[in-house]
Order: C-alpha cells, then sequence, then structure tokens
C-alpha cells in the first residue's frame, strides 16, 4: 500500500532531464522482450541491481550489453521507447528528455537513422494516444566509439534537429567513462554546440578525469551528467568548480545510480548536498531507472529524507529544473502554468 508521502512525491509534477532509454527498460518490458527472445537465454537477475545491491562501474556497463542483446529491431525500440514513456507519464513526469545511443544491428536490418526516427515514432505515437508528458531526445555519443563515430552522429543529429519538428533538442557525451579521452571527441562537441544543438555532457563520473572536464568546460555544455568528482574534496579543484559555478551549468544528479554504482559510498555523502547547499542548480534524475531499479518519485523521496528538504523545498526543487529543459522558452512557460495549477495552496 502506498504511505501518504510516496503519493506526495508520485503526485509531484516532475522533470527528467537525465535518463537512457536502454537503461530505463522497467522489469514488466524486460519480461516481454525475454519472451521475444528465449533463444538467449538471459535471466532478469542480468539486466537490474536490485534493492541493497551494488556493483563496480566495469560489472553496470555489462549490464547495458544484454539489454542491447534484447533490444535490437525497431519493433523492440518502439515498444521500449513507448513503455518507458509512459511509465515515467505514470510517475508523475510532465516534461521527459530521453536519451539514447543510435545503433546499427546488421541481422535485423536496423540502421542508426532508422534508430533515432523509431524513438521519435515512439513520441509522436504517445502524444496521439493522449499520454500526458512532453518527450524530447538527445542522441547519445558512446565516447568509447571515438571521434569518427562522434562526428557521424553529430551529422545525423543536425539532420534530425532541423526535420523533428523540434522533437530531437540536443546531444549527449556518455558511455563508460575510464575508456577513451574528451580531446578526441572536442571538435565533434564543439560543431554541435555550433550548430545549435543543446549539449548535455558525462563529467567526472569516475575520479582522475580532472584534465578532460577542464578541457569541456570551455566548449561550454549546456548541462552536466552527474559531475561526482568536480569539487577538490572529491579529487577534482577549486578551477573546476570555478568554472562550472560562474557559467552557471546545471547538474543532472542520480543517486541511486551513484550508489549502486558505487562512485558515492552512500546516500548521505552525495555531491547533491555540496552543490544543494550552494544554490547551484540542479536536477534530480534517474540516470537508468531500469538498471537500477528506481523512478523519479523514489529519487526526490530519498534526497528530501537524506538531506532533510521539507515540502516546499521539493517542489521548488521540481519547479527549477523547468529552467533547465532543452526545449524553447515557449515550453518552458507551459510547463509553469501547469505546475502553478497542480500547486498546492500552502506553496503559493
Ligand atoms: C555503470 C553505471 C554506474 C551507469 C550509470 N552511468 C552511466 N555513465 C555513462 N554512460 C551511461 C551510464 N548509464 C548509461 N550510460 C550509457 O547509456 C547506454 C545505454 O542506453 P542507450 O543504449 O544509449 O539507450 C550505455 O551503453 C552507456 O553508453
Ligand atoms: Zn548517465
Amino acid at each position: 500500500m502506498d504511505n501518504e508521502a510516496d503519493v506526495f512525491y508520485r503526485e509531484l509534477p516532475k522533470v527528467e532531464l537525465h535518463a537512457h532509454l536502454n537503461g530505463s527498460v522497467s522489469f514488466q518490458t524486460i519480461e516481454k522482450l525475454i519472451r521475444r527472445k528465449p533463444q538467449l537465454n538471459i535471466e532478469h537477475s542480468m539486466t537490474a541491481i536490485g534493492k541493497g545491491q551494488r556493483r563496480t562501474l566495469d560489472e553496470c556497463f555489462q549490464v547495458f550489453k544484454v539489454i542491447h542483446q534484447l533490444v535490437d529491431s525497431e519493433e523492440d525500440i518502439l515498444m521500449v521507447a513507448k513503455d518507458v514513456i509512459k511509465e515515467f507519464a505514470a510517475d508523475g513526469v510532465k516534461y521527459l528528455e530521453l536519451r539514447s545511443t543510435p545503433r546499427e544491428e546488421i541481422p535485423t536490418g536496423l540502421t542508426k537513422r532508422r534508430y533515432i526516427e523509431t524513438v521519435i515514432q515512439a513520441i509522436q505515437q504517445c502524444k496521439e494516444e493522449g499520454v500526458d508528458i512532453d518527450v524530447r531526445f538527445l542522441v547519445a555519443i558512446d565516447r568509447r566509439n571515438g571521434s569518427q563515430v562522434a562526428m557521424e552522429t553529430v551529422q545525423l543529429a543536425e539532420e534530425f534537429l532541423l526535420s523533428s519538428d523540434g522533437l530531437v533538442t540536443g546531444i549527449d557525451l556518455s558511455g563508460d567513462p575510464t575508456v577513451g579521452h574528451g580531446r578526441d571527441l572536442l571538435s565533434a562537441l564543439q560543431r554541435a554546440k555550433n550548430s545549435g544543438l543543446k549539449l548535455s555532457l558525462h563529467l567526472s563520473e569516475v575520479p582522475s578525469q580532472h584534465d578532460e572536464t577542464d578541457l569541456l568546460l570551455n566548449i561550454p555544455p549546456d548541462r552536466i551528467g552527474h559531475g561526482t568528482f568536480l569539487h577538490p574534496e572529491m579529487g577534482g579543484s577549486q578551477g573546476l568548480v570555478d568554472k562550472v559555478v560562474q557559467k552557471r551549468i546545471p547538474l543532472e544528479l542520480c543517486l541511486t545510480s551513484n550508489v549502486k554504482g558505487q562512485t558515492v559510498q552512500c546516500y548521505s555523502e552525495h555531491h547533491f548536498k555540496y552543490w544543494y547547499q550552494m544554490g547551484h542548480p540542479v536536477v534530480i534524475c534517474t540516470d537508468d531507472k531500469g538498471v537500477f531499479a528506481t523512478d523519479l518519485s523514489q529519487e526526490y523521496k530519498m534526497a528530501a529524507t537524506t538531506f532533510g528538504l521539507g515540502r516546499e523545498a521539493v517542489w521548488k526543487l521540481s519547479q527549477q529544473a523547468i529552467d533547465y529543459i532543452f526545449a524553447p522558452d515557449s515550453v518552458k512557460e507551459q510547463l509553469k502554468q501547469k505546475w502553478s495549477d497542480l500547486q498546492p495552496q500552502e506553496f503559493k
């Protein structure tokens, strides 16, 4: 049975800005995929990390490989994207930016272009079905694939920026942070920025990325994913923090992901506290709600209980996220109106 607190967090209108499509696949959808592909012998325990469990970063990235085997055709992507969008909507998310790495799968005839088109189709179908959520798409660059693929991905994203009726808004840089170096991706990212694509970059997700982060902050990105090791106490530096603060670059923070992936010791030591206390823009996000067995309501509740935020502060946190979305100002205005209509009298 849901208690009153859970209802508050679910009904709280929310903005989700950091969600990887294939990391967001729910238990129910994984079951459907396993039934479609019994020959793969994949069990559910291979695709999600349950309560209290932790994995090394490397083990977490193995999980994505398993999910990619299950999601390898247009049909799969359409189903997965529609299910994920509807699940976010059911969790009270009113605006969602989904990100995903376009993949070619020769056995099923999937191309990178069709991959993007299929995600767009899923967004459009949800809209036609009246699902109460505004969804946009960020095309992801997997850092492991190097400079040429990064450049091709940006070119593809540029085409869709012009042809997708505002649905493709930007680029995400993600993938195993221990592989590759941002200097090889700099020109692709700079080109994306110059073409009007917004940039959300995973930065300082692990220690030892100081110089890469310093370099990529010069672009500058429009938002930062994680930023776990930016500040000096975490092996970053005051110089990095100053750059982020001066440019006022919002941070997308994913508490459960960081704890289960073991880049953060425990919830109370999460860097949410550092940036929130500074008054720097932060947005609570899920990262991979399927893999980490969470949802955005739980993430808000966890942040609130761990750091002692009252309901008014939680409301403000979800409302402020509207300012950091990649969609145009007209969409921000619509969302602000929606929040204002839903706002409890006592917070007005
Ligand atoms: C391992 C761990 C703690 C994960 C959370 N942190 C992450 N850091 C970097 N890239 C990620 C993370 N989670 C998901 N991704 C990216 O998203 C992909 C899965 O979604 P998609 O296929 O792009 O639709 C992964 O293959 C990876 O490239
Ligand atoms: Zn991420």
